[in-house]
């Protein structure tokens, strides 16, 4: 059987991407699984997926005038043009002649002559003349767009909530490749035996920058680790693993996790119970509770019991003040995620954040009747959008006086996020840690 050429399977997972919107992580590992490319191929597949994804428009801008004179270009051979620009100008170890060659050639399997002579043209034209300056655009706000490959939209809110340097930074890091980071499972071992453990596989690995129990590595893959295998570590960003410790668990509560798929926070919750009590992680999606069972028996966790249910509608489910503890980890925007997930840049809309806005704000007054008094309630997303956010909490907080903001959130997390603590609430922008986008906010209901 002949394998696929790499720039082959770039183009079909970006084609799936954009025609399926399927998650771009999901479906790249589905080319990595299917095509049984070596360790080299697979670290040039995932940089030129990523690199042409995230760089996606500022890629359209410089072959916009190349493009005045053709016909509607099919959509397989504008992101063939699109791979291959990224390839020419931001990777140094890939010549542009491979890069165009592969690319012609494909051009050649996939459409006619004409078309491979459209690619070939475009290509060396922009070798002979190079890609229009960004300089060209004198708005500053659609410069930075652009240059960043953001949606303009989203440039111009952020630039109104946060400034245009906040904004520079935040849309210049989300460009930069995702670090590689694990919670170790700290119910099971300790974080320095983990790290050997893990570079006895030959994997390099260092304490994560911000909590305790995280892990960063370099070259491999920690999901292919025999340490992940046995449960030893969960792949998880550091900023998600801060709200378990802002919630605070303790050992044989009942603490309820009301978005809990694919289990990232149910499972550390449960680990910091150290396998006691009972964690109930409860998801309106069937396929993704079934993902947090998986975790669950990877990490050899017997206190998370799941539930499919719309959380909407917990109190038919629920005892009023049954729970010590309940996480709101609600479905977002998204935004804090875009160096991790680049899609999400092209698929959310401003339309999306009020909708969103709504149902986190239902999902929440259905959970508070379900807190025992003295309990904390922590809201989180992984957004930094303040609709999404604060304001969020301010209406709940005018809706249920029962609710105070809990200031003593900051004493449960790691010393180096403390100054971005105000009033019970933690807003982390991509560019502090490196870490995801994150708002994590925590309430106190009276006794
Ligand atoms: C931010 S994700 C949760 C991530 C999870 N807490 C973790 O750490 O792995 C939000 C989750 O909310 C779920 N969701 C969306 N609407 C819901 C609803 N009405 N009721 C319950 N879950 C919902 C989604 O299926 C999604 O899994």
């Amino acid at each position: 059987m002949k394998t696929k050429n790499v720039r082959e399977i770039a183009l079909e997972t970006l084609l799936a991407i954009e025609e399926k919107e399927a998650y771009s992580n999901l479906q790249l590992n589905k080319a990595i699984e299917e095509n049984h490319l070596s360790a080299r191929d697979v670290g040039l597949l995932t940089e030129i997926v990523y690199g042409t994804m995230q760089r996606r428009d500022t890629l359209d801008y410089y072959l916009t005038p190349f493009l005045a004179k053709a016909r509607k270009l099919e959509r397989w051979v504008r992101i063939l043009l699109r791979l291959t620009l990224y390839q020419v100008l931001y990777l140094d170890r890939v010549p542009d002649r491979a890069a165009i060659f592969e690319a012609v050639e494909i051009a050649k399997k996939r459409g006619h002559k004409g078309t491979a002579s459209l690619v070939n043209g475009v290509m060396r034209s922009i070798q002979r003349q190079g890609v229009p300056p960004l300089e060209n655009i004198k708005d500053e706000v659609k410069r930075l767009a652009v240059a960043t490959s953001h949606p303009y939209w989203l440039v111009k809110r952020w630039v109104g909530q946060y400034g245009f340097a906040e904004t520079k930074r935040m849309c210049e890091t989300n460009l930069l490749p995702p670090k590689q980071t694990a919670r170790v499972n700290t119910a099971r071992i300790t974080v320095e035996d983990a790290m050997e453990r893990l570079r006895q596989e030959g994997m390099e690995v260092a304490r994560g920058e911000v909590a305790a129990e995280a892990i960063c590595a370099g070259r491999g893959n920690l999901a292919h680790t025999v340490a992940f295998r046995e449960g030893l570590i969960t792949i998880q960003d550091e900023s998600s693993m801060l709200v378990a410790r802002a919630l605070g668990p303790k050992e044989e509560e009942r603490v309820l996790d009301s978005c809990a798929a694919p289990g990232g926070k149910s499972t550390h919750i449960a680990e910091l119970m150290r396998n006691t009590g009972q964690v109930v992680s409860a998801d309106i999606h069937d396929h993704k509770v079934k993902l947090i069972e998986e975790q669950a028996k990877r990490l050899q966790l017997t206190n998370i019991s799941t539930y499919v249910l719309d959380s909407r509608r917990l109190g038919e489910r629920f005892e009023k003040e049954s729970f010590d503890k309940i996480l709101v980890d609600a479905p977002c925007s998204g935004f804090g995620v875009i160096r991790r997930k680049p899609d999400i840049k092209y698929t959310k809309t401003e339309e999306d954040i009020p909708s969103l806005a709504r149902l986190q704000q239902e999902i929440l007054r259905a959970a508070a009747p379900l807190l025992k008094r003295g309990g904390t309630l922590v809201y989180s997303t992984c957004t930094i959008d303040p609709e999404e956010n604060e304001r969020v909490i301010s209406q709940f907080l005018n809706d249920h006086p029962e609710f105070a903001p809990d200031e003593t959130m900051q004493e449960r997390l790691p010393e180096k996020v403390q100054p971005y603590v105000r009033n019970g609430q933690l807003h982390l922008l991509p560019h502090y840690f490196g870490s995801d986008g994150f708002f994590i906010a925590s309430l106190r209901k009276k006794v």
